[in-house]
């Protein structure tokens, strides 16, 4: 690599962005270090220099160039981009193991795996470089002024992986930055573990750069947890991975139900507030569901491309049908009738209308009334069944690795971060691009033609977005941006491509 040049960088989300730019348009958007605004800290030796189990693996240690794309599929002429700093081990680390006081906070929903991150931050600390103050913050964010914290160790926290929720509890609302920051002073801490969702993270770097403003040693790192799976950047947040698989019994369920009846309807209900993550891939690994509906792809129930006609077209092919519906889809079409729900969480997260009850009268209504038709209809709602269980044996790697690399980066004096995963590799993404935007499902993606092909339902896309969208050819290639947000909206030019490739 060339040498790059730090550009420095400005203000964006109200949080230092750090940017190192390089030749053939290399950008590195890197997170803050400790040295940042306290100069002259001074350094030790990593202690798994001496640790008999990592001195002998080659390259343990990560170059301090050592960075990861954030596109990986390029053209030969395309600049470098975006790329985030490598996480690992350093050489050398800017605490002292007996002076550092860590202390983790788990906030928001629950979600699999977050035991598995507590666990496997107290035994890195410890194992790895032989910290054993940490304390666990009870309660989420406003345990840090409210209540006392819990004590953690290796043998307090070695078998709490095998269950579901966290064992420092949860909640939602109640950030209070200053009085967090005035609790993490008086309690001499200078290491955070922050687990949470967007909400979490928003609060953590809000934490941050009250922390930067007092100039506090103290490092203060995000780790990526929600089943929603609508964090950007990172290539999934853990948990989600156990949830899709969870969902899959609800799915067998509906499908059996609707199999063994006449005219027979499964219909379930899936988390997903705001994104359809988890019903897209439920429904991708099911193969058994013929119609999936996410809050990002609009539908309409009556005439023409109408969801009600595609379900009497499978009950006459098929006999039975499977919807799955996830919680944040059709929102707007349940305000229409009548059904608006303006009220929030103590997050400011929206509470939602029950969709699939919605839906499922819905339906009865239409075959009973417009049809004649009888039907079997079962809604099925595993609402906090696919989230309050323990980590599958993918999520439990993955919770590990991401707790391992949160601690190498707070050791090595990095700050304002979340460690996530990027295509794979595990790296340090600076908190205002983990805070710009929530992931969404893109409909305009191939991930979203591969399941329309699979299921075989229609696009839903009503007759007025459909001449739109055929105004614009398909790109030549499929390559898009990372949000997918200038590609030209051609559903049936990308289903097209799809089945003829
Ligand atoms: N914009 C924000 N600034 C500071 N704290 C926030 C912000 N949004 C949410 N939080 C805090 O983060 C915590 C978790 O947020 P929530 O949205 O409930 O869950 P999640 O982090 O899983 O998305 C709550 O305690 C909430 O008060
Ligand atoms: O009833 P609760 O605890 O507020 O949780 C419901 C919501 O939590 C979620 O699981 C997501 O929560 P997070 O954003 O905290 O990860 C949504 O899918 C769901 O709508
Ligand atoms: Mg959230």
């Amino acid at each position: 690599m060339g040498t790059p040049n730090n550009t420095g960088g400005g203000e964006e989300n109200g949080v230092m962005m750090k940017v190192v730019t390089g030749p053939g348009g290399y950008i590195l958007q890197d997170v803050p270090h400790l040295t940042d605004y306290i100069p002259d800290l001074p350094t030790h030796p990593n202690p798994l220099r001496s640790n008999p189990a990592y001195s002998v693996v080659k390259q343990y240690f990560v170059h301090m160039d050592d960075t990861v794309p954030q596109k990986v599929v390029v053209h030969k002429d395309s600049p470098r981009g975006i790329h985030f700093r490598r996480a690992g081990p350093r050489q050398k680390v800017y605490f002292k193991s007996d002076d550092v006081s860590a202390c983790i906070v788990t906030c928001g929903g629950l979600c699999p795996g977050l035991n598995t991150v507590i666990r496997e931050i107290v035994h890195s600390l410890d194992y790895m470089y032989g910290v054993n103050k940490v304390l666990g913050i009870d309660g989420g964010y406003r345990g840090f002024y409210s209540k006392n914290t819990i004590r953690l160790t290796p043998k307090t926290v070695n078998d709490i992986h095998k269950r579901g929720g966290t064992i420092l509890g949860t909640s939602r609302g109640g950030h209070d930055t200053s009085k967090i920051v005035d609790s993490i002073q008086d309690r001499g801490i200078n290491q955070v573990y922050i687990i949470g969702g967007d909400g979490t993270q928003k609060g953590a770097a809000a934490i941050y750069k009250e922390v930067r403003r007092r100039g506090l040693k103290v490092a203060v790192a995000g780790i990526p947890k929600t089943i929603d799976n609508d964090i950007p950047v990172v290539d999934r947040s853990f948990g989600f991975d156990t949830a899709v698989e969870e969902a899959q019994r609800a799915i067998n369920a509906a499908h059996v139900e609707a199999e063994s009846a006449e005219n027979g309807i499964g219909v379930v209900k899936l988390m997903g507030r705001y994104c359809g993550f988890i019903a897209q891939y439920a429904t991708l690994a099911s193969r058994d569901v013929d119609c999936c509906l996410i809050p990002e792809s609009p539908f309409y129930l009556e005439g023409k491309g109408g969801l009600f006609e595609f379900v009497e077209k499978c009950l006459k092919e098929n006999g039975h049908m499977v919807i799955v519906i996830a919680e944040g889809a059709g929102q707007e079409l349940l305000a229409e009738s009548g059904h608006a729900n303006d009220e929030q969480d103590a997050s400011g997260n929206k509470l939602l209308q029950d969709v699939g009850l919605w839906i499922s009268q819905k339906i009865k209504d239409y075959f009973a009334k417009q049809r004649k038709m009888a039907i079997t209809l079962k809604y099925i709602d595993p609402t906090y069944m696919i989230r309050a269980i323990p980590s599958n044996a993918s999520d439990n790697v993955y919770c590990t690795l991401l707790a391992q690399s949160a601690v190498h980066g707070a050791m090595a004096g990095y700050t304002g971060f979340t460690s996530g995963l990027v295509h794979g590799r595990h790296t340090y993404i600076p908190f205002n691009r983990i805070i710009e935007t929530q992931n969404k499902v893109v409909i305009t993606d191939r991930m979203w033609a591969r399941l329309l092909s699979s299921t075989n339902q229609p696009s839903f896309l009503g007759p007025n977005a459909i001449v739109e969208a055929k105004k614009e050819e398909p790109p030549e290639t499929q390559l898009l941006d990372d949000d997918g947000a200038n590609s030209g909206i051609n559903i049936d030019g990308l289903l097209r491509c799809l089945r003829c490739s």
